[in-house]
Order: C-alpha cells, then sequence, then structure tokens
C-alpha cells in the first residue's frame, strides 16, 4: 500500500550549507512536510528568515529560524513527539549532535545526524579525532551508518541514524565492492587523495577557506577525522590525504590499490556492476568523472581502470549533497518506507512506497 501520510520534519544548523540543502529537498517532498528549523541558542540569524540569507530561495524557504539549544529541547520538538514518526535532521557541529541527539532519539521520533558525533565505533578515537570524551561509548556500535547502498537493510526501526562524512562516502562506494568481492591483495592499504570544495568547511568566513587565501591545499596528513571511519568501515588501513580547493561543491577522489595476482578487469567490473545494478544514485561511468558531472547533484559516479595488479578507482560526489544531505533524505525515505529516490529522482515519484 502506499504510504501517503505526512511526516513532519524539524532540521536543527539550518542555516548551514547541510541544513539548507536539508530544508529545500523537505519543502519540496510530497510526503515530508518542513515544521521548524533551529540555530543555536545566542545565533547571529536567529529569527531571520533562512530565505534572508539565502535571497536565492525567497518564496520557498520563508521559514523563520528559531533560536534552540539543549534547555529547551522538549519544547522545540514537541510538535513531533505527538505524532507517530516525526524526523528530526541533526546538520550541527559535532559535539553538539553528540550531546543532543541520544537524548531526543529516545522519545518517539527517528533522529538523523550528519555530523561525526557518532560514527566511529571505538569511543577512545573520540578524543583524539573529535577532541571530546564520548558520553554515549557502550552505545556506539548499536547506531546504524548511513550508508544506504550498504546499509539499507539496517535502517528501518532505529531511533538515532549517523550519517557518514563526505570524503567516507566517496571512499567507500569505491572501496567496498572489491573488499567484499575479495580481489585486493592482503596488504594492500588503499592510499586516497581526495580533493574536496571549500563547502565541505561550512558556511563561517574563515582565513583557510578564502577565496584570496585558497588554491590548492593539502591538509590534515594522516591525522584526519575520516582516516579512522573509512578504515573501520571497509576492514582494513588506509592512509588518506584530503585537499581542499577554490571551487564551491565536490569531492574528487582518486584511489589506487592493488588487486591479487590474476585479477581481471572484468571481475572487477563485475563486482562494481552486482553491487550498483538496483542502485539510483550510483553511476558506473565508461570515463574518469569530473567534480562538475556530480556537483549539485544526489549521484555517486565511479570509474575504474587497471594496470597489471594496480588498479585506480575514482570517485566523485557532492559533498554536501550525496556527502551529507541527500544522503539523509534517502535514508530517512527508507526509514519511513518510501522509496529511496523520493524527492530526490524524478523517477521516484511515481513509485511510492516500497
Ligand atoms: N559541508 C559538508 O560538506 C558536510 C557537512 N557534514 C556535517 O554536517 C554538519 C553541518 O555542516 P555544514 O552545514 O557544512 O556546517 P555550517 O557551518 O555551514 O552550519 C552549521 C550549522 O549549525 C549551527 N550551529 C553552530 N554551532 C551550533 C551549536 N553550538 N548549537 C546548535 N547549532 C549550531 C549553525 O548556525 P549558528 O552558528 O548560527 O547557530 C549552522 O546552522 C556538520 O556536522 C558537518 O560535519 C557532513 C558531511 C559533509
Ligand atoms: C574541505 C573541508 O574542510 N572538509 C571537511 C570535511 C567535510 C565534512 O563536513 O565532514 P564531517 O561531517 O566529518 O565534518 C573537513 O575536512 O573537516
Amino acid at each position: 500500500m502506499v504510504n501517503t501520510k505526512k511526516i513532519p520534519c524539524v532540521v536543527f544548523g539550518a542555516s548551514g550549507y547541510a541544513g539548507v540543502e536539508l530544508a529545500k529537498m523537505i519543502v519540496s517532498h510530497p510526503i515530508f512536510t518542513l515544521e521548524a528549523l533551529f540555530v543555536s541558542e545566542h545565533s547571529s540569524d536567529a529569527n531571520k528568515l533562512l530565505s534572508d540569507l539565502y535571497p536565492k530561495y525567497k518564496g520557498l524557504l520563508d521559514f523563520p529560524l528559531v533560536p534552540g539549544g539543549k534547555t529547551n529541547l522538549e519544547a522545540l520538538t514537541s510538535s513531533l513527539s505527538s505524532v507517530d514518526k516525526g524526523l528530526v535532521f541533526l546538520a550541527t557541529p559535532h559535539e553538539f549532535s553528540h550531546d543532543i541527539a541520544y537524548s531526543l532519539s529516545a522519545k518517539n521520533i527517528t533522529v538523523l545526524d550528519l555530523s561525526g558525533g557518532f560514527r566511529l565505533q571505538d569511543p577512545e578515537l573520540y578524543p583524539q579525532y573529535y577532541g571530546f570524551s564520548h558520553k554515549y561509548a557502550d552505545k556506539l556500535n548499536t547506531i546504524p551508518y548511513g550508508l544506504p547502498e550498504w546499509n539499507a537493510h539496517n535502517l528501518k526501526d532505529q531511533a538515532l541514524i549517523s550519517l557518514p562524512g563526505c570524503y567516507p562516502t566517496a571512499s567507500q562506494m569505491a572501496i567496498k565492492p572489491l573488499v567484499k568481492h575479495n580481489l585486493l591483495t592482503e596488504n594492500c592499504v588503499p592510499v586516497i587523495n581526495a580533493i574536496s570544495g571549500v563547502s565541505g568547511a561550512g558556511r563561517k568566513a574563515a582565513l583557510g577557506t578564502s577565496f584570496c587565501e585558497l588554491s590548492l591545499k593539502p591538509y590534515n596528513l594522516f591525522v584526519h577525522r575520516h582516516a579512522p571511519e573509512i578504515c573501520q568501515e571497509v576492514g582494513r588501513k588506509v592512509i588518506f590525504t584530503p585537499h581542499v580547493a577554490n571551487f564551491e561543491r565536490g569531492i574528487l577522489a582518486t584511489i589506487v590499490m592493488q588487486v591479487k595476482d590474476g585479477v581481471t578487469l572484468e571481475q572487477i567490473t563485475t563486482a562494481f556492476e552486482s553491487q550498483y545494478a538496483d542502485k539510483p544514485f550510483i553511476r558506473l561511468r565508461s570515463e574518469p568523472p569530473h567534480i562538475n558531472d556530480v556537483a549539485y547533484t544526489p549521484f555517486c559516479d565511479l570509474y575504474w581502470q587497471l594496470d597489471g595488479t594496480d588498479l585506480i578507482v575514482i570517485s566523485a560526489i557532492d559533498n554536501v549533497l550525496k556527502g551529507a544531505s541527500s544522503q539523509a533524505i534517502q535514508c530517512a525515505n527508507i526509514i519511513c518506507d518510501l522509496h529511496e529516490g523520493l524527492g530526490l529522482l524524478p523517477s521516484a515519484q511515481t513509485q511510492g512506497a516500497v
């Protein structure tokens, strides 16, 4: 039966890059409705309209940005608690998500956290990679990881979903099929060099992401928080070097791996095709993707080339969409028994529930 009951949603961190994309997708979604948008308690944008910050959305996102914090959470989400199932999207800093996500999720609400507050299963890694100690250490390995092409079956009936990071999304889509099909050498340490547009750093002004200062720079060598996340999810060590460059949107990851002796291009192609055959957001390409092929889209484009036992896989996504907000909507659709592409792909509008 097609589910046509409206599902109310609220967004925390609504004024940021991930938040505004969520708001845009929710207002045009056939089932989700936008109940409220929140910013931090003392936000300089409190009580402005979202469309004041983003004038191109005047007439579309004329919703007030309500100041809210840990002290008035009950009041903020009371409209959701009274319905069957409401959705809360947290597009907020890691530590804020960490502080509120678990208590929100205890109510009749599903929380989709776009931050890294719950991504790592090992609590010992939080002080080193996120700068805080985890208060919910014993819960970390129970919280599903929202990479829907791989974990859709784990997302239903869950109170809290932890969305992957942007670089980990691009990287895992490229590495996981090869691991699953046992094509990599035992000692292969995937080397991931990835370049992100500046929107990955969020909306707040900073010298390091200012147009006049930034060209193309590597950063956080060996210490980026996405290295342990990728490692956790692909089950092997990786060497990850992020770069940021002076374009707005997108990530292009070039990943070098060694396959076992005798592995053929056909086997690699079969690994990708069989995994992603029915996955509408993965596009297997016959030429290397460019950033502009995926920027402002919910897709992940993949391309690979083999030379002897050396394999290069290229993976490209929009960091804010497939790397964050459209992936969150994809998960929300799955949680609500809707087609995963609803509100994201025209072909999904006619398919309704699954
Ligand atoms: N940008 C990207 O490419 C990706 C982002 N993410 C994750 O999504 C989340 C949002 O990222 P992004 O949109 O880029 O970030 P932005 O910096 O653009 O936005 C952050 C939002 O959170 C609000 N905020 C800041 N501090 C607090 C606080 N203490 N309490 C409540 N709200 C607060 C901000 O509003 P105000 O300060 O006015 O209150 C703003 O609305 C982060 O966790 C990020 O790691 C994940 C993958 C990719
Ligand atoms: C270019 C840039 O700065 N990118 C961000 C990652 C993007 C992101 O938001 O990922 P999280 O959800 O893990 O924070 C960074 O390297 O910190």
